[in-house]
């Protein structure tokens, strides 16, 4: 497909998520916290849906990341006090403040633009990074708080048994299952064979997961995302 025409429906992708959890939140189907960790878990996972459409050109990953890089530069003027968005703080941060917008949702935007230019839809690396992200560290946080309670990890007590094994177990049925989409549709360069899918995915989830643990308070998408990112680099080879 031309890749205007991707960006074009990607854009519209961003604005459906945006839309649907705004809708679930006036219908009371979603709280506060709700609606910030289906936006953590939901916008990049829907993200990296869209990768499929654009061209196989040199330019197209370029064109795929300015999709973030432009949300990111937006909620990054919203933080700052440039523009005013209340939706955009009441979906993206705990607090409503805006300047909130300048700590996890300014790296986690990052994030996705920097692996999407490093490493696209041709290495599994930067697929398995954002799984990690998005489904493993969003799972973390939702199951810690319900199912956590009186089991914190011994590093860090803030953080539990509970939110670290969702965060292993739900990384990895992501990077399994968008890696084995990749391989099916023939975009992986070069083609990984299953085991080696399922395997590469058991170790990063697990190296993730420890990182995730870790008690570095704003910095836990950059660490996740790097941790993820270079393991798997170095695991696959590409
Ligand atoms: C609430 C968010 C992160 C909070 O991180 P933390 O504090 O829990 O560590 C996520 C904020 C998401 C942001 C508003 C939108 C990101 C854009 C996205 C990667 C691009 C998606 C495009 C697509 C086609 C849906
Ligand atoms: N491994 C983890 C991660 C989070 N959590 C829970 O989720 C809450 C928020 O975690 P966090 O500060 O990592 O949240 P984010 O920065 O990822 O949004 C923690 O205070 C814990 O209650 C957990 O129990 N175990």
């Amino acid at each position: 497909m031309n890749d205007a025409i991707a960006w074009i429906i990607s854009l519209f992708g961003l604005a459906s998520c945006f839309a649907v959890v705004d809708l679930l939140r006036s219908n009371g189907v979603l709280g506060p916290r709700g609606c910030r960790k289906a936006t953590h878990i939901g916008t990049g996972l829907v993200y990296l849906l869209f990768w499929p459409l654009y061209s196989p050109g040199p330019s197209a990953k370029f064109v795929c990341a300015t999709v973030p890089g432009l949300a990111t530069f937006y909620f990054w003027m919203v933080g700052i006090g440039a523009c005013r968005d209340k939706s955009l703080l009441e979906r993206s941060t705990r607090s409503g403040q805006r300047q909130e917008l300048l700590k996890g949702p300014l790296w986690y935007g990052l994030a996705h633009t920097l692996l999407t230019v490093a490493f696209w839809r041709t290495s599994p690396s930067g697929i398995t990074a954002i799984a990690m992200l998005c489904a493993g560290d969003g799972a973390a946080e939702g199951f810690g708080r319900r199912y956590g309670r009186g089991n914190p990890l011994p590093h860090n007590s803030q953080k539990t048994w509970a939110g670290s094994t969702a965060c292993l177990i739900f990384g990895f049925l992501a990077a399994v299952a968008y890696i084995q989409t990749a391989a099916y549709l023939g975009l992986l360069q070069p083609q990984q064979p299953f085991g080696s899918i399922v395997a590469t995915s058991a170790i990063v989830s697990l190296a993730s997961a420890a990182a995730e643990s870790l008690p570095v308070g704003e910095w836990d998408n950059v660490v996740i995302s790097l941790v993820a990112a270079t393991s798997a680099r170095l695991l696959y080879g590409c």
